[in-house]
C-alpha cells in the first residue's frame, strides 16, 4: 500500500517497518521501562509493529510500542453476551490535569452502570458536587500496565488516569472492562430504549447528561449508523423520539421482567431448598428406620441429628447477636444450616415463614394462637430463628433483639434448648410422625410456590413478547425513514440558514468600520474584500495587476522592512486606488464558467471522488495505538492541499492586519491582531474529514496575493521531525512561523498540538509617533473527534493562546473553550486585552467559526466574521473560496515558480482532478523517491540544508528564519535558470 502520513508525521514508513520487523526476528526484548514516556499515545512516544497488534487473551488488543505497551480493551464480539450486571466500583485515582495536561490530581471516582463520575473528594461526591461524568460504554479504553495508566476516550471527553498501585490498577481495569461489556451487551440485546437512555440517576434529565442529545457523549451518537442526537429521552417529538418514547411507555411491565435477576435468584433458592428438603425427608426416613431398628431406645435421636442440632444452636446464638446475615433481598432466606437442621423455614415475598412442626399427636404444638392454619409469621429473621431454635431459655435468649411472642416462645422451648439433653427432650416430645408429615408438607408447599412463580413468569414473558413484536414491526425501516426525514429537514434548514446568512452578510454594516483618513484610501480595496466576507480574490483588483511584472519590478529580500515597505506600498496603493470604485459583483458574475471576474477559479476542477470512507476508517481503527507517523495512510484521507498551503490559509483574513496597521490605539491594534489569530481556525470547521498532504523535504509553496497585498513563501525544512516554515510580507505586516505538529491518538479522537510561535510585525501606527509592533503567540490544540463513530467527524479547538506585544507589553489572553458533554456550547472563544500594567483594555468573545465581538453584550460590536462558504463546498473537501484558489496554477505563473513548488506535485494535482487511483500510485512513487534521497544523504554523510530558511537556535528553542533569498533568486537569475533537487 502506498503511504502518506498524518500532518507532521514521518513519511519513511518502509524504513521503520523493516527495522521493527528485524528486531522482532532477533527476538529483541522490549526497551527498559525506564525509557518509557508517561505521555499518552503520541507520535513521540509510540510506534508499533503491525504484526504485534494481535489480541491478548484477556479481551484487549495489545499494542507493542517502542517505549511501553498500550492495550485497547476490546468490545463485545459478535454473538458474545455479557448479562452479568457489574457492581458499583469506586475509589481514588490520579487524574491528569485538564490544561495544560501536566501534573496529576487525586480524585474520587465512581463507576456505576457504565457511568464514570468523579469528584474532588468523597464528601463532594456525597454532596453531588461532581466534576465530570462520562459513559464508558462506547468509549475507547487504553491501558498501560507498566505505568498503571488508563486513558478513556469518550469522544468529547478524555480521562487520563493513573493508579497508585498495581492492585488498584488491575481492579479498575477489570471493572471498566465489565461495565463496558455490560453496557455494550445492553445496547445490543436490551431493546429497551428507556433503559438505554437512563444513566445512574433516572431523575437526572439535565442537558449535561451525556446520554441526552446535546450531551455529545450520547450513546445515540456513538452507535454505528445512528444519527447523533436522535436518541431523545424526552420532549422533542422527532420521529425517532416518538418511537423510543412509545417503547418506553410500556416500560413498567418491561422493566419488571428485565429486572428478572431477583426472580431468578428466588427460583434458584427455592429449588435448592426443595432439594434440601428432599434430603431432609430422606434423613427422616433414615431416622425412622434407625429408630425402628434400634427398638428399645425410641426417644433418643441419632447422634448425627444431635450433632446437627448442636451446630444449629450455636449458629442461632450468633444470629441473635446480629452476626448471622439477615437477608436483604428475597431469595436468600433459607440457610443451609436451617435446612440441614431439619427446621424448615422459607421465605416467600420477602416474608419469612416458619413451617412449624405440626403434630397430630400433640395439637398444642400445631396451631399458633394467631389462627394461621399451618404457618406462623415471625416479624424478623432473628425472631424466626429464635422461634425455631428456642431463644426462650438459656444461652442467647437475652440477646435476641426481637423478643419472640409468648406463643412462639412457649412452644419453641419444646424444640430447642441450649444443651443436648433439652434437645433430646424436645425431640422426644415430637413424634417421628410429625417430622414425616412436616417434611412432606414442606415439599408440596414449595412445589406449589414454584409452580406459582413459574406461571407468573410465563405470563409476563408472554406480555413482553407481544409488546416487542409490536415494536419490531416499527423497527428498522421506520427508524431509517425517520432518520432520513430528519436529515432532509436538517438539510432544508441548513439551506435556509445559508441563504439568510448570505443576506446578513450582504447587508452587513461593517462598512462603517472607521479607518483613519490617511489609511482609508489605501485600504479601501482590501477592506472592501473583508466587508463582503467573500474572503477571496473574487472581489479583488488583480485583473489590473500583472503579478509577474510586479514581481520583476519588486526588490528582493525581506530583512529590510522599510525599503520593502515603500516598494510594496506603491503596488498596494496603486492596486487599491485602481480598484477603489469597484462595485460588488453579483453571484452570477462570480460563478460564470467556474471563474470569478478576477480570473481565479471558484471551485476545484473536479469534486471529491466518491470513496468508501468506511474502509479508511476501518484501516485507521486497526492502527489505534500505533505511531501514526509510521503508518501508511491511503490517499483517500487527503485533501488536495498540503501543510504549506494550509499555513497560507491562515492569512485568509489578512485584512484584519491591514486594519490593525491603520489604527493608532495600541489596545485596538491588539484587538485586531487577536481576532486575526482566531480567524486562522475558521477554515477548519468543514475540514475534519481530510488531512493535508505532508510536504516532502525541500518542497516549497509561494502565494502572491496582490489583491490582499501580501506574498507568502513556505518550505518544508525538516523531515525528522516534520517542520514547515513560512514567511509572508505585506506593506502593513510581516508574518512568519514554523510549525511542528505533535499528534496524539486517543482512540476515538486525534489531537494536534502545533508547537512553536507565530510572529507578526505590524507597521507603525499611522500617526507616525510609534514604532513597528512585534507580536508573538502560541497555537491552541486542534482535535478531530468521532473518528470511528457512525456520526460526523468534527473539529474542536481548545486551550489558551497568549498574544504578547513584545514592543509595548500589551497582552491578550484568549481561551478556546473545549466542547464538553456538560454543555451544548461549541467553538467558543473569549479573551481580554491588558496593557503592560495589567489594566483591562478590551474584552473579546465569540466563536472561531462564526464571529468575534469586542465589548460587552448587547453593545458589543463585530470585529470579524468568516466569509460565506462557496456553493457545494461539501463536494469540494469543505474548502473556502480562498482554499479553492491555493493550488491553482496558470501557465504564466508556472514560468516563474520553482520546480519544488507544491503546485507541480503530481499526486496532489491528480487528487485535485478527481483521479484517486492515479494519486495513490503517484504518491507511492513520490514518497519512495524521498526515501531514496534520504538514504543517499545518509550514506554520503550529508546533512540536509533547506534552501530558503535558516535554522537558528536560542535557549533550546529553535526557529527558522527566512533569508529573503527566495524573492531575490526569483528575480535574478530566475528559478528557471537554477538547478533543484528533483522531488518528483
Ligand atoms: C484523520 C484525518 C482525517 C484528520 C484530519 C486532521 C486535520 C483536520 C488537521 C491535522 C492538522 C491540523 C492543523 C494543525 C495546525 C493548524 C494551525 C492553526 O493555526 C490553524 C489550524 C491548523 C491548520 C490545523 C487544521 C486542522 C488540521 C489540518
Amino acid at each position: 500500500m502506498s503511504s502518506n502520513r498524518l500532518v507532521g508525521m514521518d513519511t519513511g514508513a518502509g524504513y521503520n517497518h523493516t527495522k521493527v520487523a528485524k528486531q522482532k526476528k532477533r527476538g529483541k526484548p522490549p526497551p527498559p521501562p525506564g525509557s518509557e514516556s508517561d505521555q499518552s499515545i503520541d507520535t513521540n512516544s509510540l510506534s508499533a509493529d503491525s504484526q504485534d497488534a494481535g489480541r491478548s487473551p484477556n479481551s484487549s488488543q495489545k499494542i507493542t510500542s517502542k517505549k511501553g505497551e498500550w492495550e485497547i480493551l476490546e468490545g463485545l464480539k459478535e454473538g458474545q453476551r455479557f448479562d452479568l450486571v457489574p457492581r458499583k466500583f469506586e475509589g481514588f485515582l490520579l487524574k491528569r490535569r485538564k490544561w495544560p495536561l501536566k501534573g496529576w490530581h487525586k480524585r474520587y471516582f465512581v463507576l456505576d452502570r457504565s457511568q464514570l463520575t468523579y469528584a474532588k473528594s468523597i464528601g463532594d461526591l456525597a454532596r453531588g458536587k461532581l466534576l465530570g461524568r462520562m459513559d464508558i460504554g462506547m468509549s475507547v479504553v487504553s491501558t498501560k500496565a507498566r505505568r498503571r495508566r488508563i486513558d478513556i476516550d469518550a469522544d468529547t471527553l478524555i480521562f487520563h488516569l493513573k493508579c497508585k498501585s498495581r492492585e488498584v490498577y488491575l481492579q479498575w481495569v477489570e471493572q471498566l472492562k465489565q461495565h463496558r461489556l455490560h453496557k455494550q451487551h445492553q445496547i445490543l440485546y436490551n431493546k429497551d430504549p428507556a433503559k438505554l437512555t437512563s444513566p445512574t440517576s433516572p431523575s437526572d434529565d439535565s442537558p449535561t447528561d451525556p446520554l441526552v442529545p446535546g450531551g455529545r457523549g450520547s450513546l445515540g451518537g456513538s452507535l454505528p449508523g445512528s444519527h447523533p442526537g436522535t436518541m431523545v429521552r424526552e420532549g422533542k417529538a422527532t420521529p425517532v423520539a416518538t418511537l423510543t418514547s412509545a417503547a418506553a411507555g410500556a416500560g413498567t411491565l418491561r422493566s419488571w421482567l428485565m429486572d428478572s435477576a431477583g426472580l431468578e435468584q428466588l427460583t434458584r433458592d427455592i429449588t435448592t431448598t426443595q432439594h434440601h428438603l428432599h434430603q431432609l425427608t430422606k434423613l427422616l426416613y433414615t431416622i425412622d428406620n434407625h429408630d425402628e431398628c434400634s427398638h428399645g431406645e425410641p426417644t433418643t435421636p441419632s447422634t448425627k441429628s444431635r450433632r446437627k442440632f448442636r451446630l444449629r444452636k450455636h449458629k442461632a446464638n450468633k444470629s441473635t447477636s446480629g452476626e448471622l446475615p439477615i437477608p436483604a433481598s428475597p431469595g436468600r432466606a433459607v440457610t443451609v444450616d436451617q435446612v440441614d437442621a431439619g427446621l424448615p423455614s422459607l421465605q416467600v415475598d420477602g416474608n419469612l415463614c416458619e413451617l412449624r412442626p405440626l403434630s397430630s399427636s400433640n395439637p398444642t404444638l400445631a396451631m399458633p394462637s394467631s389462627g394461621w392454619p399451618q404457618t406462623s409469621r415471625p416479624h424478623s429473621y432473628s425472631e424466626a430463628s429464635s422461634a425455631i431454635v428456642g431463644g426462650g431459655s438459656g444461652g442467647g435468649s437475652g440477646q435476641v433483639p426481637n423478643t419472640p411472642s409468648p406463643t412462639a416462645g412457649s412452644h419453641v422451648s419444646h424444640h430447642a434448648a441450649p444443651n443436648p439433653p433439652t434437645i433430646t427432650l424436645s425431640m422426644e416430645n415430637t413424634s417421628r410422625e410429625d417430622f414425616t408429615i412436616l417434611a412432606k408438607e414442606v415439599v408440596s408447599q414449595i412445589g406449589q410456590v414454584l409452580r406459582g412463580i413459574q406461571s407468573e413468569r410465563e405470563k409476563l414473558r408472554q406480555a413482553l413478547e407481544s409488546e416487542s413484536n409490536l415494536l419490531a414491526s416499527h423497527s428498522t425501516t421506520t427508524i431509517i425513514a425517520a432518520l432520513r426525514n430528519s436529515l432532509n429537514q436538517a438539510l432544508q434548514q441548513n439551506a435556509e440558514l445559508r441563504g439568510r446568512l448570505a443576506r446578513i452578510h450582504a447587508d452587513s454594516d461593517l462598512s462603517e468600520i472607521s479607518v483613519p483618513p490617511s489609511m482609508s484610501e489605501l485600504l479601501h480595496k482590501s477592506l472592501h474584500t473583508s466587508l463582503s466576507y467573500e474572503s477571496s480574490s473574487c472581489f479583488s483588483a488583480s485583473e489590473y495587476f500583472d503579478a509577474a511584472d510586479a514581481l520583476s519590478d519588486d526588490e528582493g529580500g525581506g530583512s529590510d522592512t522599510s525599503s520593502e515597505a515603500s516598494s510594496d506600498n506603491s503596488s498596494f496603493t496603486s492596486e487599491a486606488s485602481d480598484a477603489g470604485t469597484d462595485a460588488h459583483p453579483s453571484a452570477a458574475e462570480i460563478e460564470e464558467d467556474g471563474k470569478c471576474f478576477t480570473g481565479r477559479r471558484t471551485r476545484l476542477p473536479a469534486p471529491k471522488p466518491l470513496t468508501e470512507d468506511f474502509s479508511v476508517w476501518n484501516f485507521l481503527y486497526k492502527n489505534i495505538g500505533k505511531d501514526l507517523s509510521k503508518v501508511c495512510m491511503p490517499v483517500t484521507l487527503n485533501e488536495p492541499l498540503n501543510m504549506l498551503q494550509r499555513m497560507c490559509e491562515e492569512l485568509e483574513y489578512s485584512e484584519l492586519l491591514d486594519k490593525a496597521a491603520g489604527l493608532v490605539d495600541p489596545g485596538e491594534r491588539m484587538v485586531q491582531v487577536a481576532t486575526f489569530a482566531v480567524s486562522a481556525y475558521a477554515s477548519s470547521i468543514h475540514r475534519a474529514a481530510h488531512k493535508p498532504f505532508n510536504p516532502l523535504l525541500g518542497e516549497t509553496y509561494e502565494c502572491i496575493r496582490e489583491d490582499k497585498g501580501f506574498r507568502f513563501v513556505a518550505e518544508q525544512v525538516s523531515h525528522h521531525p516534520p517542520v514547515s516554515a513560512c514567511y509572508a510580507k505585506s506593506h502593513n505586516f510581516t508574518f512568519w512561523q514554523d510549525i511542528r505538529i505533535k499528534t496524539k491518538f486517543w482512540g476515538r479522537s486525534l489531537e494536534f498540538q502545533p508547537t512553536g510561535k507565530v510572529h507578526l510585525m505590524l507597521r507603525e501606527a499611522p500617526d507616525g509617533g510609534g514604532n513597528e509592533d512585534h507580536y508573538e503567540w502560541n497555537k491552541v490544540t486542534t482535535c478531530v473527534h468521532n473518528l470511528f463513530g457512525g456520526g460526523q467527524r468534527w473539529v474542536d479547538q481548545y486551550g489558551e493562546m497568549l498574544i504578547r506585544n513584545t514592543s509595548n507589553g500589551l497582552t491578550c489572553k484568549l481561551s478556546f473553550v473545549r466542547a464538553s458533554s456538560w454543555s451544548s456550547k461549541r467553538h467558543e472563544v473569549f479573551g481580554t486585552v491588558w496593557d503592560g500594567s495589567g489594566q483591562e483594555l478590551h474584552t473579546l468573545f465569540g466563536k472561531w467559526t462564526e464571529a468575534v465581538y469586542c465589548g460587552h453584550a448587547p453593545s458589543a460590536h463585530v470585529v470579524w466574521r468568516p466569509g460565506s462558504m462557496p456553493e457545494d463546498y461539501h463536494l469540494y473537501f469543505g474548502f473556502t473560496r480562498f482554499a479553492m484558489e491555493l493550488n491553482e496554477l496558470d501557465e504564466d505563473q508556472a514560468k516563474y515558480i520553482p520546480p519544488t513548488d507544491t503546485r507541480f506535485r503530481p499526486d496532489q494535482r491528480c487528487l485535485e482532478e478527481g483521479n484517486m487511483s492515479g494519486a495513490e500510485v503517484l504518491k507511492t512513487q513520490v514518497e519512495q523517491l524521498q526515501r531514496e534521497r534520504r538514504k543517499q544523504r545518509e550514506e554520503a554523510g550529508e546533512e540536509y540544508v533547506p534552501m530558503w530558511f535558516r535554522r537558528e537556535a536560542n535557549n533550546s528553542e529553535e526557529s527558522w528564519v527566512f533569508t529573503g533569498e527566495y524573492w531575490n533568486k526569483r528575480k535574478d537569475p530566475g528559478f528557471i535558470n537554477m538547478t533543484f533537487e528533483k522531488l518528483w
